[in-house]
């Protein structure tokens, strides 16, 4: 990476990087007219080209064409050491079958490509083994394990919507799916290995959010993970990389029972080329998702039926008793959390976005404060939604997705995270048409935790590859529904250190069981997911901002003037008019008033945000009050409306 100014430097030049954002010249026009058929010539249906098949079995066969290699097989084209195709699909095999091994037999697994219910259209049957669906083994040691190796989006979306009730194909494109009883993540049930390695240098104890597990605990539930995946017909495997920083990528992999979570995590992770998977080699990162199966109550440490287990010292985590597939992304963002810190790289939970000068800001705050929501930006673009790195060189995304909120979500408000909703995107428990296959963004029957998972360039003005130069702004996004906050402040070096650290935000949150808002303070705006101890992070934060120079802000994306009931959230249109105000540089230079309360600077006026004394509920526009409170005639200003509101 390069922290130099966009200005003729390639890593950072739009120009090559967002074709879908400049005209599509030189298109070829579709002919929808033949002049020069002659009447004759019109098709019967007996008399066009008969197909190449004799058999519906051969027709069958017929309609999937083989993919070209995208690199030329090296070894038929003479390179010396390129390892043979057949000798690399025997190396996949080996890989796989080591990370799915029992640690406890010696047997097993025995591994088999491809799709079991597809036998003999051109799986890749491992030596010897010879798959006989007629006898039904019981004995683990001598079944054979299919796995579906980083399918493509369509081979998935067949999988799950063959084998995976409630997959259905929403008029979008998009694949919905149900993700189980649980549609949120279970941090009460996230534990992580306490041993040598991690002793001193993880956080602890009482505010922590790694709950301890000894080792033996994990191997008995990473066993029971791989016996319940080994117990299947076929498991899915994807090898995938975090961090665009490829001086900092880390290789994934990532087995699981349920094609969605293929799906996902394909969606979510950065998706290898063939050139890169070839050499993908050993994972640094395993994950094993058995989140079908519950975890044994019997087990030490376990306190419900679900668990999330991080071993650093193995370097693998294993899932039992969730489905939700969002316990994997933030699973390596734990990882992240531990491993960069380390290198002296600052892991962030934040959204960032860049603009057309090469301004990069940076949106902190917990789930559902609107980093997704506000880093998209259609005048902007996008590194990405939730979670960065920030080195010497600058900012990288450690994804290659988003995963949206879409609870409320509309066409005219959101529209580039409404039109990134097509073929490819998984769709988590959304409600829809029966028929029409419609969604219905308002319906929170399942849950009020809906969401989007899609590939980062399907956003358009998405930034590839996702990095950039260091931030100017550190935007701590509060959802706020008590009304304390005002909608914006600008924050000195301290305050923004004691917000971070703090991590205030009050809403209703993601996390299992948690309806109604409720005051949250979570360290570096994200609690749940940091590893180390919260001073850690912030003082390289601090360290960071000072070296380049950036400003902090707070905004408020909750309730202001007035709690939650007593009026309404923020309009989002507001919102983006302050942040556009906070990127333009234009809010750094207005006049600001100190409040008593928290000794927050606060800005007497934002241009197109209608409301002038931003600490309090006089906030009028010319048709109505910005937290929808009642107004009346008679206000000084703008002009003759007033806000009633009594705070
Ligand atoms: N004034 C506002 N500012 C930002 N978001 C708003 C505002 N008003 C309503 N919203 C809604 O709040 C939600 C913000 O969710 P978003 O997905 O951006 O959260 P997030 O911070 O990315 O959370 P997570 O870390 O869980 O992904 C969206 O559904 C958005 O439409
Ligand atoms: O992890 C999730 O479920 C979604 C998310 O981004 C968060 O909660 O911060
Ligand atoms: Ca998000
Ligand atoms: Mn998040």
């Amino acid at each position: 990476m390069d922290s130099k100014a966009p200005d003729g430097n390639a890593e950072f030049s739009f120009a090559s990087n967002t074709p879908r954002s400049t005209g599509r010249k030189g298109l070829p026009k579709i002919q929808t007219q033949d002049h020069n058929k002659k009447a004759s010539d019109v098709c019967h249906d007996d008399s066009g080209t008969p197909v190449k098949a004799t058999t519906i079995d051969e027709l069958h066969s017929l309609q999937r064409k083989k993919s070209a290699p995208t690199t030329p097989i090296k070894g038929s084209q003479g390179a010396f050491n390129a390892i043979p195709e057949e000798e690399r699909q025997k190396q996949q095999v080996q890989s796989i079958s080591a990370s799915l091994a029992s640690l406890m037999r010696e047997t097993g697994p025995k591994l088999v490509k491809g799709d079991p219910s597809r036998k003999g259209e051109g799986q890749q049957i491992s030596h010897h083994h010879h798959y006989t669906p007629t006898i039904s083994i019981s004995d683990s040691a001598l079944k054979l394990t299919h796995y579906l190796y980083n399918l493509s989006p369509a081979e998935l979306y067949e999988q799950a919507i063959k084998t995976e009730k409630g997959s259905f194909i929403a008029s979008s494109g998009a694949l919905a799916t149900l993700s189980g009883a649980k549609t949120g993540r279970s941090p009460r049930d996230k534990r992580v290995v306490r041993d040598e390695t991690t002793e001193d240098d993880l956080w602890w104890g009482k505010g922590s959010p790694n709950i301890e597990m000894d080792e033996h605990t994990f191997m008995v539930n990473r066993e029971r993970a791989v016996d319940y995946l080994n117990s299947l017909d076929k498991v899915f495997v994807n090898d995938q990389f975090l961090n665009w920083d490829p001086e900092n990528r880390i290789k994934v992999r990532i087995v699981s029972a349920r094609a969605y979570h293929s799906l996902f995590m394909h969606n979510m992770c950065i998706r290898p080329t063939p050139e890169e998977l070839e050499d993908f080699g050993t994972p640094d990162f395993t994950i094993y998702n058995a989140g079908q199966f519950p975890c044994n109550r019997y087990t030490h440490h376990m306190t419900s039926s679900t668990s999330i287990d991080i071993n650093l010292a193995r370097k693998e985590m294993v899932i039992l008793g969730t489905q939700y597939a969002g316990e994997m992304k933030k699973g390596l963002f734990g990882l992240m959390h531990y491993l960069m810190p380390k290198r002296q790289i600052l892991s962030l939970h934040s959204g960032c976005n860049m603009g057309k000068d090469g301004d990069v800001a940076l949106f902190f705050g917990l789930s559902g404060t609107g980093k997704t929501t506000l880093s998209t930006d259609h005048n902007r673009y996008l590194i990405g939604d939730d979670e960065h790195c920030w080195s010497e060189n600058g900012v990288s995304n450690i994804e290659g997705g988003c995963y949206a909120k879409c609870i409320d979500l509309s066409r005219e408000k959101e529209p580039d995270i409404w039109n990134a909703i097509k073929f490819g995107t998984v769709l988590e428990n959304v409600v829809l048409d029966e028929h029409t296959r419609e969604v219905d963004y308002m319906d929170s029957s399942v849950t009020e935790n809906t969401r989007a998972a899609y590939p980062i360039d399907y956003i358009p003005n998405a930034k590839i590859p996702c990095v950039g130069p260091h931030p100017k702004n550190i935007i701590l996004l509060a959802c706020d529904a008590f009304g304390v906050l005002p909608p914006v402040s600008k924050l000195s070096l301290a305050q923004t250190m004691y917000h971070f650290i703090s991590g205030y935000t009050a809403l209703p949150g993601t996390e299992d069981g948690i309806k109604e808002p409720q005051a949250t303070f979570s360290a570096c705006f994200g609690a749940a997911f940091i590893m180390m101890h919260p001073t850690r992070y912030a003082a390289m934060l601090s360290e960071k901002m000072q070296k380049h120079g950036a400003t902090g802000w707070l905004v408020n994306t909750g309730w202001s003037g007035g709690s939650y009931g007593s009026g309404k959230r923020i309009k989002l249109a507001y919102t983006r008019r302050i942040i556009d105000a906070i990127h333009s540089g234009s809010l750094l230079n207005a006049n600001y008033k100190k409040t008593e309360v928290f000794g927050l600077e606060i800005p007497t006026e934002i241009e197109g945000v209608p409301f002038r004394n931003l600490g309090s509920c006089e906030h009028l526009d010319r048709q109505e009050c910005i937290q929808g409170h009642p107004i009346e005639a008679g206000g000084s200003f703008p002009e003759e409306f007033r806000c009633v509101h009594k705070l």
